[in-house]
């Protein structure tokens, strides 16, 4: 898992690495050219394209001053600078950076007002205005620039961050910086580009490694962690010789009504296929030949008003929800699942039952496991502003009840009771589809059953969810629940491998 900084931890890695691995600041900013260079090149191989390069007087406009050397090294023939020469501050390695550009035949235009950009004519923009040194919503001469270049019909590239987009924090509702096609950000992305309202800012963006110090970094104190494929890995455990499925845990999965049993199905499916031993589906009698028909693995517990659950005593995990419904029935059964005193993972009809019964949800057993999408979430806690609140609701609540939250969207957040916060980087739109949160529930349980505490069950669950998406993703527009849940065990394979 990686370490994700706010802007000011990243300020003191920079001063870190300068101190530590005698590098001065002028030769890193060269090194962050240079790998923003290399991803460029990438993105725009035409030689003959206009590229107009807007820098402003911080590190950031140095480094797009020292791109535009760059650039004009690597052959590319229509490159001009904009000098955005809007305040009295420059900084010193920006100064040097305007020496050195200043030796090489490219049109430099120093730009006092928004007036003198209005010939400016090119096919790309790269964005070096302001970076992570941005401390207000941009304003006057600064915001025009911004609302100028998106007016542009050109493609943007911002250096590090697009200019106006703040690093960390909520993002304002009316956003007033650059919308950039694509960032390419040193070392680590910014807290934000995870949040959904950042679609305002960046459409995709691209990390490089510029060479600060990992350790420094690693070592900060930060809640934000991103989920990393090397990080994952080491939580699988593989299976073991001798064992049998007794080893692998017993899942109980309480799901499905009449009009919802697939739900009941598909987390069933992924479970089995996350590697459960044995899984039993609580179901409705008129599931019943659907399961044994479409599931022969599974086993089945009619969903009576008879349940007796002293039984359940016994089994290594439960899920209640997908596709439950919220009859009164069910929510005695809900209360029942509760009283057991055992961690439950809940999802869907489960989480809008809790949000008529607060009593309950305060009475969860620690380390259950809650899977919300944005409105069940806010049924839950009510509406936020946005999705920085969100997070800090479901942090907190995580902390104060002992809690994970794993809330749902392109990137899911996990929200532990020890106050961090592991950012899912897997999955993609293929996957917006009916059923898929029924399979995540279902993978989560599979691992719980198979004795991964309850934070590891939903690190993993989120992370493999995302990535069989993933790998479908390649050859298929779009992916189904059902698919997905069969790509489970694939997926895990590749990993360990
Ligand atoms: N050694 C380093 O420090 C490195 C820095 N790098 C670059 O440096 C950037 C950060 O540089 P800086 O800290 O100089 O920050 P910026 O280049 O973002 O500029 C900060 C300046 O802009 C002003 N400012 C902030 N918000 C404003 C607003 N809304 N309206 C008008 N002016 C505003 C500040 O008062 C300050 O003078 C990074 O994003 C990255 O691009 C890279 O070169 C890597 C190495
Ligand atoms: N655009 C997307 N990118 C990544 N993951 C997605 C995307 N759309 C949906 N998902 C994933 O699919 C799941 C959808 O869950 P949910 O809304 O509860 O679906 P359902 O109730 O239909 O089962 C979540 O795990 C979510 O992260």
């Amino acid at each position: 898992m990686k370490n994700l900084l706010t802007s000011s931890q990243m300020r003191n890695a920079d001063a870190y690495t300068i101190k530590h691995q005698s590098i001065s600041s002028i030769n890193l900013m060269e090194k962050a050219a240079k790998a923003f260079v290399k991803v460029f090149k990438k993105e725009v191989p035409n030689k003959e394209a206009r590229i107009s390069i807007l820098c402003g007087q911080g590190n950031n406009g140095g480094d797009g001053l020292a791109i535009a050397r760059l650039l004009y090294g690597e052959n590319y023939k229509e490159i001009a600078v904009y000098l955005i020469d809007f305040s009295e501050n420059q900084s010193e390695d920006n100064k040097k950076n305007i020496k050195r550009l200043l030796k090489f035949k490219i049109p430099v235009v120093i730009i006092k007002g928004i007036e003198e950009l209005k010939n400016l004519q090119a096919d790309i923009i790269v964005d070096a205005i302001l970076g992570s040194g941005l401390n207000k919503p941009l304003q006057g001469n600064y915001a025009d620039t911004a609302s100028f270049v998106n007016d542009l019909n050109a493609k943007v590239i911002a250096v590090d961050v697009p200019t106006g987009f703040n690093s960390e924090g909520g993002i304002a509702e009316k956003y007033s910086g650059i919308k950039a096609d694509l960032t390419i950000c040193f070392q680590r992305p910014k807290i934000n580009f995870f949040f959904p309202e950042s679609v305002k800012a960046l459409s995709r963006f691209k990390v490089v490694d510029i060479g600060l110090d990992e350790n420094f970094i690693e070592n900060q104190k930060s809640e934000w962690k991103l989920t990393t494929e090397q990080g994952i890995k080491k939580l699988i455990k593989p299976r073991k010789n001798f064992s049998h499925k007794g080893t692998y845990g017993h899942a109980l999965i309480v799901a499905g009504n009449n009009t919802t049993m697939g739900a009941a199905l598909l987390a069933a499916s992924a479970c089995i296929h996350s590697g459960a031993g044995l899984t039993t589906v609580c179901l409705p009698q008129s599931g019943l030949i659907a399961l044994n028909t479409s599931l022969p693995e599974a086993m089945a517990l009619p969903r009576n008003q008879h349940l007796a659950m002293e039984a359940f005593d016994k089994l290594s995990a439960i899920a209640v929800g997908p596709g439950l419904g919220i009859e009164e029935e069910n929510e005695e059964i809900l209360e029942k699942l509760v009283n057991l005193r055992k961690p439950l993972v809940l999802d869907a009809d489960a989480l809008t039952l809790l949000s008529q019964r607060g009593d309950l949800l305060y009475e969860l057993p620690a380390q259950s496991i809650l899977t919300p999408h944005m409105k069940e979430f806010d049924r839950l806690f009510g509406e936020h502003k946005n999705w920085w609140k969100r997070v800090e609701t479901a942090r907190r609540e995580a902390v104060e009840r002992g809690l994970i939250f794993v809330l749902k969207n392109q990137y899911t957040f996990v929200c532990l009771p020890d106050g961090d916060v592991h950012i899912n980087s897997t999955g993609n739109p293929a996957m917006a589809s009916g059923g898929m949160g029924d399979v995540l529930t279902g993978i989560i349980t599979g691992l719980m059953a198979q004795s991964y505490s309850s934070a590891d069950a939903a690190i993993l669950g989120a992370y493999l969810h995302g990535k069989a998406g993933d790998e479908l993703a390649k050859k298929r527009f779009t992916v189904s629940a059902s698919q997905l849940a069969l790509q489970i065990p694939k997926t895990i394979k590749r990993i360990i491998k």
